[in-house]
């Protein structure tokens, strides 16, 4: 990939899921043009718009006035801002709002927010009247390339992250770039791990490009459009595969086997850890427990750990504030991941820069004595 120089427009990927096919539009201006997007693709005329308490404040007017526009009555519902609202109780008061709002199946649910708000929404969309139609309208980076495409949703449980949910597509996805503007610079360095993954799974060229443009991404403009389009184009690729994670999707996951289980550990308490601190602090551990298996080179490891610290993101488990508990308290975290099967754990591990592989045979053994090494 090259620097790009030109002015920004709005791209489209398409998800070619069947029936279950929907457009990501990503660039600017896309809230005040939701309501014509949503009412030229879909027949319901109500929603209920899912925020919460940071995102409402800045954008919630101007959704729900271009909705209105275009003839389409919505009901909004404010959650607290933050990982913990992925409860049963916010879920409740979701589907509370929805079904207030009679929001019948062809109306839809609208997700305003990061991916906390976009997994619960989603959840609450696909089992209010067992399914509803769903809109993304993802405002950080993190859910403009990764939670808002695909279909995952979900709260988290006391036994670990995103343990129960369902899969339930969205039927578009408006990714406004202009809304990234408001973010905190910590907010995107985590939503920039999301992006560094797809070049580290099976697109080096991607990740070289990052290593030499992640300046301009970080700026804005068209060469951040292009990332994040980029990201999209390969999420959907990856989805449209293995759309329930039977085999090739769970290479999405490459760096979250560790990361969901430091976000365990940390209690989901966002000043300790963010999703994509502890994606970034896992991929770095995904690179070099491939490299102590023998399968890939330590300079690999050393070369992604460059990179994210060069953006800005910790990259150890020490750069995490507080103490950590024992490593075996985080191995009983990695054995309640979704992907074990039979008891036996699976992991996103690599020959290299974007060579990510699934491996389910790895033994626990290995894996709590690596953890012990980085975290004695
Ligand atoms: O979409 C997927 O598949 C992913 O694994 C993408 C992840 O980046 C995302 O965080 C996802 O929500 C994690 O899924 P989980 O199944 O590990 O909870």
């Amino acid at each position: 990939m090259n620097a790009i120089t030109s002015a920004p427009a709005v791209q489209t990927v398409h998800v070619p899921l069947g029936e279950r096919a929907y457009d990501i539009l990503i660039g600017p201006g896309l809230i005040a043009r939701a309501g014509a997007e949503i009412a030229s693709r879909l027949k319901g005329r109500k929603a209920a718009v899912i925020t919460d308490e940071n995102v409402a404040p800045l954008y919630l007017e101007a959704l729900v006035a271009s909705l209105a526009d275009a003839g389409i009555v919505s009901a909004a519902v404010v959650l607290p801002a933050g990982e913990k609202t992925k409860s049963f109780e916010h879920l409740m008061t979701a589907c509370d709002k929805v079904l207030e709002a009679r929001v019948e199946r062809n109306d839809y649910v609208i997700a305003l927010g990061g991916g906390v708000i976009g997994d619960l929404s989603g959840f609450a969309a696909g089992i209010v009247r067992r399914g509803v139609r769903f809109v993304q309208v993802p405002t950080s980076l993190l859910s403009q390339v990764d939670s808002s495409v695909g279909g995952k949703t979900g709260i988290n449980s006391r036994h670990g992250k995103n343990l129960i949910g369902v899969f339930h597509q969205p039927d578009l996805v408006l990714a406004d770039t202009d809304v990234l503007n408001s973010l905190s610079e910590r907010e995107f360095r985590a939503g920039y791990a999301e992006v560094a993954k797809y070049g580290l799974i099976d697109k080096p060229d991607f990740f070289a490009w990052l290593e030499a443009n992640w300046k301009a991404v970080f700026a804005g403009g068209a060469a951040r459009i292009e990332a994040i389009a980029t990201s999209c184009q390969a999420k959907a690729d990856v989805v449209v595969a293995d759309e329930r994670e039977n085999g090739q999707r769970a290479l999405l996951n490459l760096g979250h086997t560790f990361g969901h289980a430091l976000e365990a550990a940390t209690a989901y308490d966002s000043r300790r850890l963010v999703h994509g601190e502890g994606v970034s602090i896992g991929m770095v551990l995904a690179h070099e427990f491939s490299a102590r298996m023998n399968l890939a080179s330590p300079d690999d490891a050393r070369r992604v750990d460059r990179h994210l610290q060069a953006v800005g993101l910790p990259t150890r488990m020490s750069d995490i504030p507080g103490e950590l508990p024992p490593a075996e308290a985080l191995m009983d975290a990695i054995a309640q991941d979704k992907k074990v099967k039979g008891g036996k754990l699976t992991f996103i591990l690599t020959r290299g820069i974007g060579q990510s592989f699934v491996a389910d045979d790895v033994p626990a053994s290995e894996v709590i004595s690596f953890l012990r090494e980085k975290h004695p």
